[in-house]
């Protein structure tokens, strides 16, 4: 069965300042979904919530209708639930394909099934014929796609990517969409995709959610919230 991942009305409040108010949304395994915003809306804390890093001060994390909002980030993981991180942070010293090992290994131990996803995660990404360089000594663009190719290789139900495109080249980044788009097929998942490039938004996500000032601005298909007044005023900014 296609699993769905839930927030019901999630509110996060750090001494005083409410980052996230309210908020709901749902991921289908599959599908590709959208969650954009000005700086500071309550992307990368929403991102925090679902992966189990941050614990909101009310509202619920759901999948299907399993209550996983106190569970910690390895449990999640376990779960099927995995994310990326802003800024990939390598292990500088180890191969690619170890870098790419180590989670995986995390959750079964040094077995063969783990050292398959491994490869097949790089080679998803491009990278297999990178696999036994020096992590240290890739360019940036190739560290990025390491980080994707862990979460990968942990086989998730759904991904959350946070700003994957940051910092490539307009080629590059259109590289990395074609990639993107095809992980709902190659892997079966649900991806959570946070990313300004409007472009790489709109190739992408069939649906989106806006967040503006921690809440819910819009939220619906693609060329809905192409059209949406407020959207269109507050943050697409005519684009
Ligand atoms: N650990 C924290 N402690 C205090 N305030 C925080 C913490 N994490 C985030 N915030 C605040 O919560 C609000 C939402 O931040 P968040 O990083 O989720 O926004 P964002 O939409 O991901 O922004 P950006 O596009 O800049 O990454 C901001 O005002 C931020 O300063």
């Amino acid at each position: 069965m296609s699993a769905r991942l839930t927030t019901q009305s999630v509110t996060v409040r750090f001494h005083g300042l409410t980052a996230l108010e309210d908020v709901s949304i749902s991921l289908d395994q599959g599908e590709i979904l959208g969650l954009l915003g000005p700086n500071g809306a309550g992307k990368t804390t929403l991102v925090n919530v679902l992966s189990g890093f941050t614990r909101p001060s009310g509202g619920t994390v759901k999948v299907n209708e399993i209550d996983l909002t106190r569970a910690r980030p390895d449990v999640l993981a376990r779960r099927g639930i995995v994310r990326t991180f802003q800024s990939v942070r390598l292990f500088q010293r180890m191969t690619v394909r170890e870098n790419v090992q180590v989670p995986v290994f995390a959750h079964h131990a040094g077995s063969v099934e783990g050292e398959q996803a491994a490869q097949r995660a790089l080679e998803f990404v491009g990278l297999a014929e990178e696999s036994d360089r020096i992590a240290g000594s890739l360019p940036y663009t190739q560290e990025r796609l390491v980080g994707i190719a862990r979460a990968l290789a942990l086989e998730p139900k759904f991904l959350m990517l946070d700003e994957p495109a940051a910092g490539m080249n307009d080629v590059e980044g259109a590289q990395l969409v074609e990639l993107i788009a095809r992980i709902p097929a190659q892997y079966g998942c649900g991806v959570l995709l946070i990313e300004h490039n409007m472009p790489v938004v709109m190739a992408v996500c069939e649906r989106l959610h806006v967040l503006r000032g921690g809440r819910t601005l819009a939220s619906g298909p693609r060329e809905e919230i192409r059209r949406n007044p407020d959207v269109i005023e507050s943050y697409l900014g005519g684009h």
